[in-house]
């Protein structure tokens, strides 16, 4: 038995994540009755940080924004929350098939910079690949990906199959199966896994040559939910899990695994799989019911390790590199200069993730320290602290970073991304149409939901 709560409510917004948050601040903020309910004993979802016992915070989830971030970057400046360049100065490390090279430049899709002295065929066969690739992401055109007979076709390929068609050597693979595997478009996913649609798209809409890590955040993103949290007070309520949500045209009853609640509409804030996962009653259409089985997160673990100081720098190394090592194909220098410890923040993803998550706690750590260590020498042994944060073991997130679309799921079920039923209308970074997978696709959609809400609310 739940006990009902009497209050009606405007509209209930379920999940505090950021897109969640910044809905029911939204709505409130125009003098709308709203609820937040949330899972989990804590707000932010995939914006979540902690301080160090070095006085040095880390972000467990994202960290970092770019230049076109507008709604990031403007809420950042609403909190007057100060910004800082990613260090980056140095030579990135490449090791590629055991073989380590420095160089000054870097590479995520587009290059910058000097070039690795990888070989020139293997250099040329990315780059003319890479050349073909955009070719045909300008095929797309803006928007969500639209079901035709060329979006179709695009949908039946897997990112695998178009790399193998599109490149002859090991490297212009691997350069590939990095960008989606290490780097993301969104998920990250395995090349085998993810539509060639969903990569292109993800390219047109969330293009690293526009920088998305550019800057890090003095005291980490994770300072930013209770900020926006302090705001809502009272309206929001922590560790009750929502379980079931009857509709009808008049508004909504939501049960959590302790209460009852009614409003007119509801905003569900979450991963579309997370969604999927309440009870609807009456059952959501087919389509949406059929997306939300389909559509899986990005298998992936954040490791954060710290140390007295950016040891690398001495050597002239960034503190970023790259590379096919057993576990770790990218590593970031995410030391705050106000702090002077230095932080490497990397990822274990995809099959990587499933080997090294049935180790035990210690033989993953000794993993982990041992490819740093073969990236930035032996100093990288020594760590002050060593954080993993293992997104894809958490119930309420089930994945990081975010989502991504296998084939043939775009043009078959992509519109029940967004489509609301009745008094139910969605949001959260998986269905934003530009940044999605970000903290930016993830505000986006929360105001674009509260703007509807309060649309709707002035007619009812
Ligand atoms: C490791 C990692 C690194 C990342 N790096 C970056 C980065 O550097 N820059 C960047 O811009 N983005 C980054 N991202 C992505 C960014 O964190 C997300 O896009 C964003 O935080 C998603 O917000 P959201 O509100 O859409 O979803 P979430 O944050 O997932 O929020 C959903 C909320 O719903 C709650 N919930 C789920 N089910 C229920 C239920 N039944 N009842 C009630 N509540 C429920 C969850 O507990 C959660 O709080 C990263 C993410 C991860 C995990
Ligand atoms: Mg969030």
């Amino acid at each position: 038995m739940t006990n009902l709560q009497l209050t009606s409510y405007d509209c209930i917004v379920v999940g505090a994540g950021l897109a969640g948050l910044i809905a029911a601040r939204n709505l409130q903020r125009q003098g709308h009755q709203v609820l937040v309910i949330e899972a989990r004993n804590r707000y932010g979802g995939r914006m979540s940080g902690q301080y160090l016992p070095s006085g040095q915070w880390i972000d467990r989830g994202g960290q970092w924004v770019g230049p076109t971030q507008e709604r990031f970057l403007a809420l950042l400046d609403e909190y007057k929350i100060r910004r800082f360049p990613s260090p980056n100065q140095g030579k990135t490390v490449l090791v590629f098939n055991n073989k380590r090279y420095e160089f000054n430049g870097f590479f995520q899709g587009f290059h910058e910079g000097e070039v690795p002295d990888i070989g020139p065929a293997e250099w040329q066969d990315a780059m003319s690949a890479w050349a073909r690739f955009q070719e045909l992401t300008k095929t797309l055109p803006s928007g969500y990906p639209q079901s035709n007979d060329h979006t179709k076709k695009l949908d039946s390929k897997t990112f695998a199959q178009w790399i193998e068609e599109n490149t002859s050597t090991d490297f212009g693979q691997w350069y590939f199966a990095y960008m989606v595997r290490a780097v993301g478009f969104l998920g990250p996913a395995e090349p085998q896994q993810v539509s060639l649609l969903h990569v292109l798209w993800g390219q047109n809409c969330a293009p690293q040559a526009e920088h998305p890590e550019a800057e890090l955040i003095h005291g980490g993103a994770g300072q930013i939910p209770d900020k926006i949290a302090a705001e809502l007070g009272e309206r929001i309520r922590l560790g009750e899990p929502v379980v079931r949500l009857n509709y009808d045209s008049a508004g909504v009853t939501i049960e959590t695994t302790q209460n009852t609640f009614t409003a007119k509409f509801a905003i569900i804030a979450m991963p579309p799989h997370l969604a999927g996962r309440i009870i609807y009653h009456p059952p959501l259409p087919p389509q949406r019911e059929q997306l939300t089985q389909r559509v899986p997160m990005g298998c992936c673990a954040k490791i954060l390790i710290s140390y007295e100081q950016p040891f690398w720098r001495k050597q002239g190394l960034a503190g970023v590199a790259q590379g096919n090592c057993q576990w770790l194909e990218l590593c970031a220098d995410s030391s705050d200069p106000e702090t002077g410890v230095g932080v490497i923040a990397t990822f274990v993803v995809g099959d990587r993730y499933i080997r090294w998550r049935s180790m035990s706690g210690p033989a993953r750590r000794a993993a982990v320290l041992s490819d740093l260590a073969i990236y930035f020498g032996q100093e990288a042994l020594f760590p002050i602290s060593y954080d993993e944060v293992d997104w894809p073991g958490d119930p309420w997130t089930g994945g990081a970073y975010a989502a991504f679309m296998p084939p043939g799921v775009w043009t078959s079920f992509g519109e029940a991304l967004f489509t609301p039923v009745g008094p139910i209308h969605w949001a959260g970074t998986e269905m934003a149409d530009r940044w999605p997978g970000f903290f930016e696709g993830a505000i986006r959609t929360g105001e674009a939901a509260a703007d509807r809400i309060a649309l709707l609310l002035r007619e009812k």
